[in-house]
Formats: structure tokens, C-alpha cells, sequence
């Protein structure tokens, strides 16, 4: 079976496109204000409604209000939560959404313990911890600490590239890969070439 892929930090419509035409399973917008792929309300409603049926519509927040992301929900075709900041499990479910949750890497995170609090998730993202960035850090982590059985999908995300994508894959054997900066042409603007080249990749066994 493949590795499933998202791509995260869509902010054309064209990159959405690129993303769709590579195969790709999903895609993420990023509804956190900061981030240099922030996308607003209606830029949002403009690329999700070029993504057809069986591509899933992926919405990234970073301690958001609850409002906030009720106001995106009523707005914006969106098939799945990504919470990336500190949220508690609670705050995650309360949306009655599908949803997955980051847990930035350390030596000592107890992905078991994790796993008990977002019990309902759709899977944990585990992502390289930076002090003070919530994520799109372009950089791995020690992919040791991903552990070899978990009672919840694992997605592997941080710094990924077409070049480390395969070897991601054989050495730590995730349900789904999620890649931001390594497919990028300038930070916001994918590149084609690397969202097809990262698919290939993707494709291939080593
Ligand atoms: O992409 C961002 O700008 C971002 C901002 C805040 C939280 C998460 C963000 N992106 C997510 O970070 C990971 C890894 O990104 P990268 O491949 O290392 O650039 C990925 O899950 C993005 O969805």
C-alpha cells in the first residue's frame, strides 16, 4: 500500500492544481496569521474549491480560538483539523471533526501518553520540535524516536524533501508523509517540479 501524502501550505490556486494533477492525497491550508502561508477566508474558499472528491481539504490552525475556527468550518469546504499549537484533546473533539494533532519531538515524548489524550484523533502528526516555531520548520528530527507500533496512524512531517522522502518511508514506515517547505520554489509558492519529483519519490522502494 502507499504512504498517503499531504501537502501543506497551499496558497494558489495553480499550486493547488499541481498538487491534485501529482496524485497527491491531501492538502493543507494554513489558517494561522503568522505563518508565511497564511491564507484568509476567502483565498481559502477559492483553492478549496478547485479540490475534487477523494482529495482531502486539510485546515492547520495553531491555538486558535474557537470562534475561529467555527467561522472557517461555516465558510470553507474543510474535511480535516490539524491543530499544531499546545490544544488539548478536549479543545480538538469539541468541533465533532476529524481531526489530527502535531506533537513536536523530544528525546523523552511519550507518544503512548499522547495517543491517550487525543484517543479520537485520525492521527498524530509528528513533527521536529523548534523552540518557539510551531512547525513548517524545514527541518527533520531524530526519526529514531518514531515508534515502530502505535495505536494511531502516524504521520511523519518535518523537513521533508524529494530527497529524504523515500528513505522516510523505509526507515520509519508511516501511514502518511506531510511536507510544507520541501516542495516550495520561495516560502508560500510550491514548486510543480518538486510536488511531482516528492510523488515519485514517494512511489519508489529503496
Ligand atoms: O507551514 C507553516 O508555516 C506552519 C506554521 C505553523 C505550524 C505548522 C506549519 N506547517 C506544518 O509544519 C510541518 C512541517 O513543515 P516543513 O515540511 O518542515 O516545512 C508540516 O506538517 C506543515 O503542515
Amino acid at each position: 500500500m502507499r504512504t498517503r501524502v499531504k501537502i501543506c501550505g497551499l496558497t494558489r490556486t495553480e499550486d493547488a492544481q499541481a498538487v491534485v494533477n501529482a496524485g497527491a492525497d491531501a492538502i493543507g491550508l494554513v489558517f494561522y496569521e503568522p505563518s508565511p502561508r497564511y491564507v484568509d477566508i476567502n483565498k481559502a474558499q477559492e483553492i478549496a474549491a478547485g479540490i475534487p472528491a477523494f482529495v482531502t481539504v486539510t485546515a492547520l490552525f495553531v491555538n486558535p480560538t474557537v470562534d475561529y475556527v467555527q467561522q472557517v468550518l461555516s465558510n470553507v469546504r474543510i474535511d480535516l483539523l490539524q491543530f499544531h499549537g499546545a490544544e488539548s484533546g478536549e479543545f480538538c473533539r469539541q468541533f465533532g471533526r476529524n481531526y489530527i494533532k502535531a506533537v513536536p519531538m523530544k528525546a523523552d515524548t511519550d507518544i503512548d501518553k499522547i495517543a491517550d489524550e487525543f484517543y479520537d484523533c485520525s492521527g498524530l502528526l509528528l513533527d521536529t520540535y523548534k523552540k518557539g516555531v510551531p512547525g513548517g520548520t524545514g527541518e527533520t528530527f531524530n526519526w529514531e524516536l518514531v515508534p515502530q507500533e502505535c495505536r494511531k496512524p502516524i504521520i511523519l512531517a518535518g523537513g521533508l524533501t524529494p530527497q529524504n522522502a523515500a528513505q522516510a518511508i523505509a526507515e520509519t514506515s508511516p501511514w502518511a508523509l506531510d511536507v510544507s517547505g520541501g516542495v516550495e520554489a520561495g516560502k508560500g509558492i510550491k514548486s510543480a517540479e518538486k510536488i511531482t519529483q516528492f510523488m515519485q519519490e514517494v512511489m519508489r522502494k529503496v
